[in-house]
């Protein structure tokens, strides 16, 4: 049986990682400029944890200034307010992610439109969505920037391709949809609500799954030489019984990498694909504000 191509996240990220230090060491040495990131984190979502240590530790190898503000789940939604508008302010930051799911009771859009849009490095604010709706420049959400460069990487031109994506979030769903669009393809956003889900998937080339359910995505699911990106970060058990029996978990994404890896053309593995490509895009986002904050850039 023939076996997908990996995507690789590791080597391209790497890759833009490395062109991000060069140009925050060129900032710094002509302008005097450091490209700061702000995190918030409230309560504990496993995949949030995983963003950001990961973010932490990319941020400072890249040498821009990087802060994580941690806060409890019964946070106030006033308190959080507040520490936003603190980081408008702030000349040391020039991007800020609240990392979402926010814990319930918190209202997400009130928190994303508080963001100053020239330092939504997570280009969720409704003036930056709506820049990327209408083909005008904007903050691009990281997550699915990073799955346009690995596509672009694997296919080249995406002109005229089925694409079919999973999930409608306004983090995910909907933006990726909107820069698969944008490259000429014939869009498809499926959701929990999608009728037979499976051959809407059945038609895709380009089948990205962004909907945060373990290895839902199967085998049969999948057009043989389709390409397929897995946003997914799940935190399960081992399926080892004594590893399990120790707490001990994994991450895995939406789709069922070993099956669907025997059917479909090229596949991002969880880990080692699409997160780490957002997290070098975060950074990229990072310098892209900064730059036009400070006036450099249009
Ligand atoms: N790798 C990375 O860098 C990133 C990974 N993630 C991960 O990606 C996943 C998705 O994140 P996010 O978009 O924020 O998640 P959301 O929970 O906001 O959205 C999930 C989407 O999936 C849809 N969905 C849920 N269940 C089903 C189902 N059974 N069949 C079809 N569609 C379904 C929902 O549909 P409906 O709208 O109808 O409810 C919704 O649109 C998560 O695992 C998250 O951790 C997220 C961001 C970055
Ligand atoms: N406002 C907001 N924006 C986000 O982009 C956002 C968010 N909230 N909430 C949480 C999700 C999740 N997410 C991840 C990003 C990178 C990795 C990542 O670096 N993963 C690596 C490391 C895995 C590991 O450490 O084992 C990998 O997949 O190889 C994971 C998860 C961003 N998200």
């Amino acid at each position: 049986m023939s076996q997908a191509q990996i995507i690789d996240g590791k080597v391209t990220a790497e890759r833009l990682r490395a062109e991000v230090a060069e140009e925050v060491a060129a900032l710094k040495a002509q302008h005097g400029l450091q490209p700061g990131l702000a995190v918030v984190l409230v309560g504990e979502d496993p995949a949030s944890q995983v963003y950001v240590r990961s973010k932490g530790e990319h941020s400072k190898a890249a040498g821009m200034h990087s802060v994580t503000h941690r806060l409890p789940a019964d946070v106030s939604q006033s308190d959080l307010l507040t520490l936003v508008r603190q980081l408008n302010a702030d000349p040391a930051i020039h991007g800020i992610l609240v990392q979402l799911p926010l814990p319930k009771g918190l209202d997400e859009k009130a928190v994303i439109e508080t963001i100053d849009p020239a330092k939504d490095v997570d280009g969720l604010h409704v003036v930056n969505a709506g820049r990327l709706a209408q083909g005008l420049p904007s903050l691009v959400p990281c997550t699915p920037l990073g799955c346009m460069i690995m596509l672009r990487e694997t296919l080249g031109d995406l002109s005229g391709k089925r694409a079919v994506v999973v999930g409608r979030s306004v983090l995910v769903g909907k933006p990726v949809a909107q820069l698969l669009l944008a490259a000429d393809c014939t869009v498809t956003i499926a959701h929990s609500r999608t009728q037979d889900l499976a051959a809407v998937c059945r038609e895709a080339d380009i089948l990205v799954a962004a909907v945060g359910r373990p290895q839902m995505i199967k085998a049969d699911w999948i057009k043989p030489g389709a390409t397929v990106i897995d946003v997914g970060i799940n935190r399960v058990p081992f399926r080892d019984p004594v590893k399990a029996a120790e707490g001990k978990t994994k991450l895995v994404g939406d789709v069922a990498y070993k099956e669907v890896s025997a059917v479909a053309g090229a596949i991002t593995p969880v880990p080692g694909g699409v997160g780490l490509m957002t997290v070098a895009c975060l950074l990229k986002n990072t310098v892209t504000a900064a730059k036009r904050i400070a006036g450099l850039e249009p």
